[in-house]
């Protein structure tokens, strides 16, 4: 069943030919090998708080949802031109603290990695953005292991009601600005997604400074299921895709 999904993401070819397509996430990072672009504008992030709605356990990672209707949760400069909004964040995390996340710098994994996943409101809705080239923009977080982050700590509590797969709970008032880096320097490609349908519309914004978290709190995201309820239960670990040819790719960053 579909829990088995990540075991094998050397099969999604199979499914989807995309998967060995010219523009694939997650890559590995070198720092030396990326060029500074001076023309790179700051991040500008700007959320509202009450867009927030409902946490969801959709059986290969968590999500958080966010009302998208308005531009009241957005993400513009850096190195995107027009507006995004915010859809949703997730997180792909490993079995132990020694992997889990999807980016790579220099071939170290981290143990956890947040995305925030934002569209083009170019487009009328995520569904006519998600397979443009232009249409998506994920920013990146990496999470290392270190004290407890109390700012992620709201997120994790609430994960023991959605332990399997399809249960949501509500989930409000909060700010992702808060479990954000104090710098907001990146690194920026052009990639895809890193789940099936692997579409190759996003411009991926990964941050260079990760946040905290202890191995407590790694342990929470780890008690999460990919099955269903009352199926044979399957921990919710490794759900991340490894590395993908670079392809010629230049990746740029937004600081010396
Ligand atoms: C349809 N959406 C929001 C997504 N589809 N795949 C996603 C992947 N988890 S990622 N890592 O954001 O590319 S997010
Ligand atoms: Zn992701």
């Amino acid at each position: 069943s579909s829990h088995r999904w990540f075991f094998r993401p050397d099969k999604w070819i199979e499914s989807y030919p995309v998967a060995d397509g010219p523009r694939q996430s997650p890559i590995n990072i070198v720092p030396k090998e990326t060029q500074y672009d001076s023309s790179l504008k700051a991040l500008k992030l700007r959320y509202n708080p009450s867009d927030a709605n409902g946490l969801l356990n959709n059986g290969h990672s968590f999500q958080v949802d966010f009302v998208d209707d308005t531009d009241s949760s957005t993400l513009t400069g850096g190195p995107i031109t027009g507006t995004y909004r915010l859809r949703q964040f997730h997180f792909h995390w490993g079995a132990s603290d020694d992997r889990g996340s999807e980016h790579t710098v220099n071939g170290i994994n981290f143990p956890c990695e947040l995305h925030l996943v934002h569209w083009n409101t170019k487009y009328p809705s995520f569904g006519e953005a998600v397979d443009k080239p232009d249409g998506l923009a994920v920013v990146g977080v990496f999470l290392k292991i270190g004290a407890a982050n109390p700012r992620l700590q709201k997120v994790l509590d609430a994960l023991d009601v959605v332990t399997t797969k399809g249960k949501q709970t509500s989930f409000s008032n909060f700010d992702p600005k808060t479990i954000l880096p104090g710098s907001l320097d990146y690194w920026t490609y052009e990639g895809s997604l890193t789940t099936p349908p692997l579409l190759e519309s996003v411009t991926w914004i990964v941050l260079k400074e990760p946040i905290s978290v202890s191995p407590a709190q790694m342990a929470l995201f780890r008690k999460l299921l990919f099955t269903k309820e009352g199926e044979a239960e399957c921990c919710m670990v490794n759900n991340y895709r490894p590395p993908q040819p670079i392809k010629g790719r230049q990746v740029r960053a937004s600081f010396k």
